[in-house]
């Protein structure tokens, strides 16, 4: 069977209102938001906190059937596996600087149930990802420092999206970090099918139409390739 690579938007709750989390979600999901992007934070491993699995399972008891991805920027990723696979997490996205095992992280993840995404910060080389393409379904290419949502977007990363593109034709490769209407060219071009967008998408005057063209964006280049 062949697979085709498709053009998705995860917006990113982060810089929304958190005291509405439900409804925020649900809005972007009734704009056109493909799947909804959670980011986990540990005050440890960034400095920053934000929401964990307890939250995580409420707004799953909310919202049934869209898939979940959780961006796990925590020291341990093992630690939370089991809990965010418990509250309905459909793929769990790991970074890989904190941990020493990674094979087994992932092995752990799928046998829970969930699909796995393998996450590096901007000073991170691809190489030390590539190495564990086969084990997982997902490379997201932070484009910012990880910890904040609303900061600049960094295009030199996107020689890192273009090197796996090109070697990997079929890779699910995700983009995270100051991408909106006015960088998705060249995340589109350098060959990113999953996008994630927080503030651009959030403070967006007409939400579903910028969700709807970051993806046409994608779309069209998937389809030029
Ligand atoms: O992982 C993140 C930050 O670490 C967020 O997903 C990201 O920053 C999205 O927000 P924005 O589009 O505002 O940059
Ligand atoms: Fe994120």
């Amino acid at each position: 069977m062949t697979r085709n690579l498709k053009a998705m938007i995860g917006p990113s709750i982060l810089n929304s209102d958190l005291s509405r989390l439900y409804e925020e979600s649900q809005k972007l999901l009734d704009n056109g938001a493909d799947y909804l992007h959670l980011d986990v934070m540990d005050g440890h491993f960034v400095p920053n906190l934000t929401l964990g699995h307890p939250v995580v399972k409420c707004l799953r008891n909310k919202i049934k059937d869209v898939f979940f991805e959780t961006h796990m920027m925590v020291s341990k990723p093992e630690q939370w596996i089991v809990p965010m696979a418990d509250a309905g997490v459909n793929q769990y996205t790991f970074h890989i600087e904190p941990v020493d095992n990674v094979a087994e992280v992932c092995r752990k993840i799928r046998e829970n149930g969930m699909k796995v995404g393998l996450a590096i910060k901007p000073g991170t080389p691809v190489s030390e990802v590539e190495k564990y393409i086969s084990i997982s379904d997902m490379v997201l290419i932070m484009t910012v420092e990880p910890g904040f949502g609303g900061q600049k977007f960094m295009q030199d990363q996107m020689t890192k999206v273009k090197y796996l593109r090109d070697q990997y034709p079929l890779l699910d490769i995700e983009v995270d970090g100051g991408v909106g209407p006015a960088t998705i060219s060249c995340c589109a071009n350098a060959g990113a099918n999953m996008i994630v967008s927080g503030t651009a998408v959030i403070g967006a005057a007409d939400q579903a139409a910028t969700i709807r063209s970051l993806r046409d964006t994608v779309q069209e280049a998937i389809n030029k390739r």
